[in-house]
């Protein structure tokens, strides 16, 4: 009977297979790296083919090494990162590369996640959240906000796992663990957490069965799949789930109360409970995330093994090697001689969940030598899980002890402070490679080799060594966190804080996602920079970007500055400021001046402030718009128009206004604002194709209202006009504004407007601006990708048969 049992681990940057007996005895591992990982050179990317590959290199050869035969493995199980995300078509071919767990792209759409209040988030921080962009709703959100077309084509949007579990056995199936932990999904799909971000659709996309770890998939390997892995085919494939979590079943922590801590640059804390969990600075609980009826609960510390290393590498250049400086600190008492450290170099994961808050040495002295800062820095990470645990206790969850795995593992002065600080015993296991056990722990339960998971637990992991916490030094420690180390963060919090509270990021994204590194963090700020001058969408002249930008005229003035920041976290993209004059060309409105831009601005740095001027002298403005902030400046084609009423001749006369207006947009452009041209309902669009036509302007809005007030009705005979300068410009950021709601959003991207204005629909709507704004968006991307592929078939077209753009009106 076949007797031994793989258990793979998707790794970040490389997989690994180990083959195991059914004690959990390894024979042997294999590594491979992804042949090209990154391919992308500025987000965090992957090409699921390069999964492919590695996994069949590694179960070769991790096979060969153990000198089994291939007729001897009884199953398999793989388990990878989580919320690393692929779109594929029916097939299950990737329709672009991977988004990686840590790609950051998706910022913004997790604040609209979050700020949406669906009832499927309140399984985080006690109902505040927090969503994070590596999880799988923002990222999905994130492809159909800026890759529609890919969006649109994807058959199946799903995880590593699920890929390769296709792949492995041809059924598309989820895991539990990925859509309790990361979906939102503990109790099925999130649907009106979808709802109100106008994608329901995402759940047919979504892989339809979900399935509980260890459970058979499919009919097993493929021809296909044992050709590629040298193994029989038909052989049983168990399903896996997160790396970390399936770590935590290698670990043999499964019962209520017992807790995994995993260490390396990052620490994550996860326990099991036997009841539900909610509470202020932990995530979860997640109802049978990994066995069914058990609740497991997580917290998390960003900066851990990091902070040592920056300490070693960073700052001594490496010159020391890790035994010195413990041996060093070993002889620092506890509590460093007055040297405490806060260990959030890059953010707080739980509990409170701060990306802006950072690392902090406090009370140094000219006799603290390095010896004292490594000690300081290790101490501050025990105390930092002290903090997770105090969180989780609040919440009701007490650990009995703490099953520790990775980094912190190799210095006995990490796990005996550790210890000490939270009171509680550290049991090491006898195989590190934990994930890949857990893998192989759910092989075993699959092939039948033992009958369950508990079962197969107490058969496979053992814990080989115990450290116990001393009562004195526990004593000492827990006065120095009471005293000092648990006073240091609210402390320096509005220093960490001082001028980033309001807005430090694009659109009211956290700044630096926790757990990004400083690469994808650069990448996110970029992305953000791109946002803020609203570039996304327009290189190459391909579909332009679905844009929702509410009008301020709609918002409460008395708390305008919150009003924004409202709407800004709801996910609009833009701000729309209405600054008319009070003359006819506002409809005799006077609303407001450059100094509200400046207030808006102060507030909501990164926001891209979309202000339209209705006013009859717009050149007079440019500098002051300009100085107080402003992303963009409209200014209306009519006074343009009028200054030439003593021409006779339509076409002159409109050449005199575009020539007039064109000079106008060089300014605007000279003083670093996008310069953009609006045209009333009864003016006609002749007016400003010129404009267009000579790259004068960088977006035309077309009123759907006459200027002046909100809450108007909607003039759909606009839309010719709209639909006549799409087919001449098909990437063209055409914006219409007045009585847009998501019925008339359709209209107006149907025929080709990619941004639109609401005031009403977003401010005073009843279910809220995040819904509000998601259907707006979600009509828009429905309905903008016919009209623009219909105006660049034109466009060759007309380019194919000699005329220019004008010609194709
Ligand atoms: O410029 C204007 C009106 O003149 C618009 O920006 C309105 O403020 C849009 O408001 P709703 O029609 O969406 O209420």
């Amino acid at each position: 009977m076949a007797k031994y049992v793989i258990g793979v681990d998707g790794g970040t940057e490389s997989l690994r297979a180990g083959v195991f007996d059914a004690q959990g005895r390894p024979l042997a591992f294999a590594s491979s790296p992804y042949p090209t990982s990154y391919p992308h050179p500025s987000w965090a990317e992957q090409s699921p083919e390069d999964w492919w590959t590695a996994l069949g290199a590694a179960v070769r050869a991790a096979v060969a090494q153990a000198g089994v035969s291939p007729g001897d493995v009884a199953a398999m199980s793989v388990d990878t990162t989580c919320c690393t995300v692929v779109a594929l078509d029916a097939e299950g071919r990737p329709l672009r590369p991977a988004l990686l767990w840590m790609d950051m792209r998706s910022a913004r759409q997790a604040a609209q996640v979050a700020a949406c209040g669906a009832p499927e988030l309140r399984v985080n921080g006690g109902g505040g959240g927090p969503v994070s962009a590596e999880w799988m709703v923002p990222k999905a959100l994130w492809l159909k906000q800026e890759e529609p077309n890919t969006y649109i084509a994807a058959h199946w949007i799903c995880e590593y796992q699920d890929y390769l579990n296709y792949h492995l056995t041809g059924a598309m199936v989820a895991s539990v663990d990925n859509v309790a932990i990361r979906w939102h999904g503990s109790d099925g799909p999130p649907l009106e957490l979808l709802r109100r971000l106008g994608m329901e659709e995402l759940s047919g996309k979504w892989p339809q069965e979900v399935l509980q770890l260890g459970a058979r998939i499919g009919g097993g390997l493929t021809a296909r799949a044992a050709a590629h892995l040298g193994l029989p085919e038909g052989l049983p494939v168990a399903q896996g789930g997160a790396d970390a979590f399936i770590g935590v079943i290698g670990l043999g922590v499964i019962a209520p109360g017992d807790m995994a801590m995993l260490t390396g640059s990052s620490h994550l804390h996860i326990g099991m409970t036997d009841r539900p969990l909610s509470g202020k600075g932990m995530f979860g609980s997640y109802r049978g995330a990994v066995l069914p009826g058990v609740h497991v609960v997580e917290g998390g510390q960003t900066s851990t093994g990091s902070a040592v290393n920056w300490l070693r590498r960073g700052l001594m250049g490496g010159a020391v090697d890790y035994a010195d400086l413990n041996a060093e600190a070993e002889a620092v008492p506890p509590g460093c001689e007055g040297l405490v450290c806060l260990d959030h170099f890059q953010g707080n994961r739980t509990p409170h969940t701060d990306p802006l808050s950072r690392g902090a040495l406090v009370g140094l002295t000219l006799k603290h030598t390095r010896g004292h800062v490594f000690r300081g820095l290790v101490e501050a990470v025990a105390f930092g899980t002290e903090a997770v645990l105090e969180a989780m206790r609040g919440a009701g969850y007490s650990p009995t002890s703490l099953t520790i795995a990775g980094g912190a593992t190799k210095s006995e002065l990490w796990m005996q402070v550790h210890a000490d600080v939270s009171n509680l015993p550290l049991h090491l296991t006898e195989v590190p490679d934990a994930p890949a056990l857990g893998c192989a722990i759910l092989a075993a339960v699959a092939a039948g080799l033992h009958p369950d998971i508990p079962t197969a637990v107490k058969a496979m992991v053992r814990v080989s060594r115990t450290i116990t916490p001393d009562p004195q030094r526990h004593a000492v420690y827990r006065r120095l966190y009471q005293e000092r180390y648990s006073k240091l963060y609210p402390a320096l919090r509005p220093l960490f804080h001082a001028g980033h509270d309001h807005a430090p990021t694009p659109n009211g994204a956290p700044a630096v996602e926790e757990g990004a590194s400083g690469q994808w963090a650069a990448a996110a700020a970029e992305a953000g920079e791109a946002a803020r001058q609203g570039r996304q969408g327009e290189e190459g002249g391909g579909l332009p970007r679905a844009i929702v930008s509410p009008s301020i005229l709609a918002a409460d003035f008395a708390c305008l500055g919150d009003e924004v920041e409202r709407v800004l976290a709801a996910g609009a993209d833009w701000i729309h400021v209405d600054m008319f004059d009070g003359g006819a060309i506002a409809g005799g409105n006077f609303t407001i001046g450059p100094p509200v831009v400046a207030a808006l601005r102060k507030r909501a740095p990164g926001a891209f402030l979309d202000c339209h001027l209705a006013v009859q002298d717009p050149a007079k403005y440019v500098e002051a718009v300009a100085a107080a902030g402003a992303s963009s400046f409209t200014f209306q084609i009519e006074p343009f128009l009028d200054a030439h009423t003593a021409q006779p001749d339509a076409a002159k006369r409109c050449a005199a206004a575009a020539a007039g207006a064109a000079e106008l947009a060089a300014a605007i452009r000279a003083r670093g604002m996008r310069a953009a041209v609006a045209v009333a309902p009864a003016t006609g669009v002749e007016v400003v194709m010129p404009l267009a036509d000579a790259g004068a302007v960088d977006m035309v809005l077309f009123m759907t209202v006459n200027c002046g007030f909100g809450g108007q009705s909607f003039q759909a005979q606009v839309l010719d006009k709209v639909a006549a300068a799409r087919r001449a410009h098909p990437s063209l950021t055409i914006q219409v504004d007045g009585g847009i709601n998501a019925t008339t959003a359709a209209l107006a991207a149907a025929a080709g407007a990619n941004a639109v204005v609401a005031g009403t629909a977003v401010f005073l709507a009843p279910e809220g601006a995040a819904a509000a704004i998601g259907a707006i968006r979600g009509a828009l991307l429905e309905h903008l990708p016919r009209a623009t592929a219909a105006a660049h078939a034109h466009a060759t077209l007309a380019a194919v048969e000699g005329a220019g753009p004008a010609a194709v009106l």
